[in-house]
């Protein structure tokens, strides 16, 4: 809270350097005019001269008494002498911004607050550079680029290693002030000693020559007071950057030169770093650094609550359970799907228990063991899962089976390495035998995960549906939608394409999806949407016997209004600057594609694939498709009948046949996009893989991670 607090008023006060500059921009600023004329033409303009000062941004102010007799202080041309300007007192905002930051309106105990604040916030750059090394992997790769995992994970790496100089400069410069505020380091004063009797009163050199005022420079001062009476013994006093000089009036001699101590130029250097004040572009810095700061507090709340989000509860005793899922994470997202497994497991009335990989123990009645666990810093473990090989390998425990899949990031070079030791480890112990391959899963990819539920259902014989996201999807308000029309059931493949049209205007893209929920006391289906020419919403909907929300769907009639919420896709839609795209769908997964082949208004070349049993069912989409062959929208359409005449095929056997073209299309930024069921995916994904390493000499991951391959599938 205190970090924010002098983070918004840092913000607030850095915009005063920046405004000053703004409305004085009229006003003359200094440089290197003589000094010995700017002073007699001041003492010509004005009755009497008390003071001058130079400030931060080198512009000249005045304290005078005039002609008139009234004492002033206003800003002067520094040749002329001349008044050009009034100063401007702070504004009400600046005033309270500077005290809140400084004190909290609680004077020397605010104070102590603010200084532990900014040695705090030190302390936190600090510890944070240092976990940007090892999440970079090494000081080396300080710059490397940096993985995206998520918007608030990425911008708290990338601007803390962009801001941590700024930021360190702030919290050290915070508690330098703060220490002389208190006075626990106290600015001592520099005393002059001059004997009077030596002072010179007389001399032929008039006040304009004097070389001891033409031998400073303005930019150096940062004020001077003008003798009080014409006594020999009053003197010009030079406060410079560095030193204080006192001049004999009537001379010009260097009657006491002394330089700061380094308390005082410690307090200095300290106030401009922190203020801004010298110049303008490190005031804009410290602006940026105090709104990332609060991004800073933002993202890290974002990143903790994340982490702390999944959370592990059990329904049964440990001893009880025969299926055990221990989870390694670390910042909770294999948590997710841990808990997902676990409540599906209980639903089929198996007893399920969840445990974090560090906590293993003997399990007396565990059959199956599954590991969830992802991978850290190079290959390492997660740190709920650091010490598990060791107490596994110390543990006795009785036979069982065991399926590990791991969780990594293909943008790392130990892809899902840990989970790979754990295999080692495991396949070692002659108890124990495997029940499934080891599993990878890149970035969290919910097909990906899919295609490991279809294989743990098949060998378990345990039917788990498939997994739908169930991290908080962000769904727009809910809105109505009136349908607009409605195909007759196409028999074959048991689909219909309802179009609907939003009651308010949307901004939704072919791509994304449409939750639907056929009543209150039901759960959201998610429909991948196409956007027709007309802006209405184009759903291809498979009509299941007893499925709830299809037979909802199906029996609406055309003007009939239905509730319904959007939710953007931004991974799945079609891309901005492709020169090519190669669509592979099948069933209704065709839907967005249509969408975005009618709105595909430059032309770029698409070809698209689609897998069905027989060609019936491509009468329900034959208009489309032919209008935008016709009209150029689409270049090719390549389809792929499983169960028709002699040749049957599936998409994955067609593409062989178009080696070239993918080869092509990825080597030239094409994308490649596949929406349909996750077990076509899984065919189509491996011949993309043999394609890519036969013919690019490149994984997949590599095209995947530069977003050349995108995925909705179910
Ligand atoms: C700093 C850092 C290092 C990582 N190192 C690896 C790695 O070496 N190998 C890998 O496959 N994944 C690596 N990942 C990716 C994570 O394993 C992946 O994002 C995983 O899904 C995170 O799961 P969790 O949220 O449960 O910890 C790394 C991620 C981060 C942020």
């Amino acid at each position: 809270m205190f970090i924010a607090i002098a983070a918004i008023t840092g913000c607030i006060l850095a915009f005063s350097p920046l405004e000053s500059e703004v409305s004085n921009y009229d006003i003359p600023k200094a440089s290197n005019e003589p000094m010995g004329i700017f002073i007699h033409n001041l003492k010509q303009n004005y009755l009497e001269v008390l003071e001058i000062s130079v400030k931060p941004d080198n512009r000249v102010v005045a304290s005078v008494i005039t002609e008139d007799g009234d004492a002033a202080d206003f800003y002067v041309d520094p040749t002329t002498a001349l008044k050009v300007g009034h100063i401007k007192e702070d504004g009400k905002v600046y005033k309270f911004a500077k005290t809140l930051h400084r004190s909290l309106f609680l004077h020397g105990t605010g104070r102590v607050f603010m200084m532990i604040t900014s040695f705090l916030l030190f302390l936190i750059s600090i510890t944070g550079f240092i976990l940007i090394i090892k999440r970079q992997q090494g000081i080396r790769n300080i710059l490397s680029k940096i993985v995206k995992d998520n918007f608030f994970q990425f911008g708290h790496v990338y601007l803390g290693r962009l801001l941590l100089i700024p930021i360190i400069l702030i919290s050290i410069t915070g508690v330098v002030l703060s220490i002389f505020q208190l006075k626990i380091v106290s600015k001592t004063s520099i005393s002059h000693e001059v004997n009077k009797a030596f002072l010179k009163d007389t001399s032929n050199v008039s006040e304009e020559d004097f070389e001891a005022f033409n031998n400073i420079s303005f930019t150096e001062i940062k004020s001077i007071e003008f003798p009080f009476s014409t006594d020999v013994s009053d003197f010009y006093r030079f406060y410079l950057d560095d030193r204080e000089v006192l001049i004999n009036q009537r001379t010009g001699e260097v009657v006491s030169e002394k330089y700061y101590p380094f308390s005082e130029m410690a307090y200095r250097l300290g106030f401009s770093i922190h203020t801004g004040e010298n110049s303008i572009i490190w005031a804009f810095i410290l602006l940026v650094a105090a709104i990332s700061i609060l991004f800073f507090i933002v993202s890290g709340f974002k990143i903790t609550f994340k982490r702390k989000g999944a959370k592990i509860k059990n329904k049964y005793k440990k001893g009880e359970c025969t299926h055990i899922i221990l989870v390694g994470s670390e910042t909770g997202g294999t948590i997710t799907f841990t808990v997902w497994l676990q409540n599906e497991l209980i639903r089929n009335g198996v007893k399920a228990y969840v445990a974090q990989m560090n906590d293993y123990k003997a399990f007396s009645s565990m059959k199956q063991l599954i590991v969830f666990t992802s991978s850290y810093g190079v290959g390492e473990p997660p740190a709920n899962a650091s010490k598990f090989i060791q107490k596994y390998l110390d543990t006795a425990q009785s036979d069982f089976e065991f399926a590990i899949v791991g969780f990594g990031s293909l943008a790392y070079p130990d892809y899902c390495k840990f989970a790979f030791d754990v295999e080692k480890v495991l396949e070692n112990d002659a108890k124990v035998s495997m029940l499934l391959p080891l599993h990878t899963i890149n970035n969290q990819s919910v097909e990906s995960f899919n295609q490991w539920v279809l294989q743990y259902t098949k060998v378990s014989g345990i039917e788990l549906p498939l997994y739908r996201r169930i991290l908080p999807i962000k769904k727009a308000k809910s809105v109505c939608y009136e349908v607009i029309s409605k195909s007759d059931l196409e028999t074959e493949s048991n689909s219909f394409i309802i179009e609907l049209e939003p009651c308010y205007s949307d901004k939704s893209v072919s791509g994304d999806l449409l939750s639907i929920a056929p009543s209150t006391e039901d759960h959201d289906r998610l429909y991948s949407i196409g956007i027709t020419k007309r802006n209405a919403v184009r759903l291809s909907v498979k009509l299941h016997e007893y499925g709830k929300c299809s037979n909802y769907l199906y029996e609406l009639s055309v003007g009939m209004v239905i509730k319904a919420s959007k939710v953007n896709n931004k991974k799945f839609h079609f891309p901005s600057n492709a020169k090519k795209v190669i669509m592979i769908a099948t069933g209704t997964g065709i839907a967005p594609f249509l969408g975005m082949i009618e709105t595909n208004r430059t032309k770029v070349p698409i070809h698209l694939f689609w897998g069905a049993r027989t060609n019936q069912s491509y009468g329900l989409y034959s208009e489309y498709i032919e209008t935008t062959l016709k009209s150029n929208h689409l270049n090719e359409f390549i389809p792929a009948y499983s169960r028709q005449g002699d040749k049957k095929q599936y998409v994955q056997d067609v593409l062989k046949q178009y080696v070239a073209l993918i080869t092509e299309t990825l080597t030239n930024k094409g994308v490649i996009m596949i929406c349909g069921s996750v077990v076509m995916q899984k065919e189509v994904m491996e011949l993309l893989q043999q394609i890519c390493l036969q013919q690019t000499h490149k994984p997949l991951s590599y095209y995947q991670n530069k977003n050349q391959l995108r995925m909705d599938c179910y």
